[in-house]
């Protein structure tokens, strides 16, 4: 823990993201309206606020999914079109829709998180199979890891992106609501791998609608509203704030199955791979 806070405090260490000024709109209509923070290596931050605020876009400009109309993201202090340590970030999208025409398992998904991080045309060592099993246990997921991912609920493809994620080894985290449709024994799971995670030094930022069984692990939350930021700090208390999530507040895709012709349909290794490592070329 001490090594942890050291880091955060560590001035010559850059933030894992900043954000300054950042703008995004989707057809002349502004989505990100200015948002500038910094989110230090080594913090665990909860991105707050009600249904369109902008969180996923906020997540999705920092890892260079969606670009920016003006402004500036800093990733691990590169700017964001020469940061190349993709093997360090591992990003949880908003959920999985598996429909699509490769029957994979969902072994073969969480090992395709590890992609990004071997060495050209190497296989799997016996390190890379043992973080593949640490990860489909640390979900839960050990009894479907042979699986089709199809035959999974919402919830448990949503684990098996978690999985994806941690099976890489990154240090930086980016979760979109990773809770979302996860029952709640596996949501108190996720809160322990995500504490051992900050206790391990890793930066962690999730977007969540509650705080929920990660209320002990969230130092500090950011809250959106109309693509601004209007909280940063400790998490907003239980009660008598609008800056809380939950109240009024409606979850735009209660099943995580649902096509949703924003979303793009992730459908083989490969195409998870691609939200993977954005960015790449
Ligand atoms: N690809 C897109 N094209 C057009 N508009 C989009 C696109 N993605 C998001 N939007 C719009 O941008 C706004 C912000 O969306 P975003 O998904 O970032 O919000 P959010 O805070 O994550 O919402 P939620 O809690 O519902 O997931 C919304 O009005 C949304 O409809």
């Amino acid at each position: 823990m001490g090594f942890v806070y050291a880091q955060i405090r560590d001035e010559s260490v850059p933030p894992a993201f900043q954000a300054i000024d950042a703008r995004v709109s989707y057809d002349g209509v502004p989505v990100l309206d200015g948002v500038s923070t910094a989110i230090r290596a080594g913090e665990t931050v909860a991105v707050l606020g009600p249904n369109g605020s902008g969180k996923s876009t906020l997540m999705r400009a920092m890892l260079g999914i969606v670009p920016l109309s003006s402004g500036e993201i800093r990733v691990h202090g590169a700017p964001l079109s020469r940061f190349r340590d993709w093997r360090r970030i591992g990003y949880v999208p908003q959920r999985l829709t598996a429909g699509g025409a490769v029957p994979a398992t969902v072994r073969e998904i969480v090992s395709s998180g590890q992609v990004a991080a071997r060495r050209r045309l190497s296989l799997p060592t016996r390190a890379d199979r043992a973080a593949v099993d640490e990860a489909l246990a640390a979900v839960g997921l050990t009894d479907l890891a042979r699986a089709s991912v199809r035959e999974l609920s919402g919830g448990q493809q949503q684990r098996v992106l978690i999985a994806r994620a941690l099976a890489g080894r990154p240090d930086t985290f980016v979760m979109d609501e990773p809770m979302a449709g996860v029952d709640h024994e596996n949501q108190r799971a996720l809160a322990r791998t995500i504490t051992r995670l900050r206790d391990q030094g890793s930066t962690v930022v999730l977007v969540l609608h509650e705080l929920g069984p990660l209320e002990d692990v969230i130092g500090r939350s950011v809250v959106l509203e109309s693509g601004r930021i209007v909280h940063d700090g400790a998490p907003p208390a239980p009660t008598g704030e609008c800056a809380r999530p939950g109240h009024e507040h409606q979850h735009p895709h209660p099943d995580p199955n649902d096509p949703d012709p924003r979303a793009a349909e992730p459908s083989s290794p490969a195409d998870l791979m691609r939200l993977e490592v954005p960015g790449r070329d």
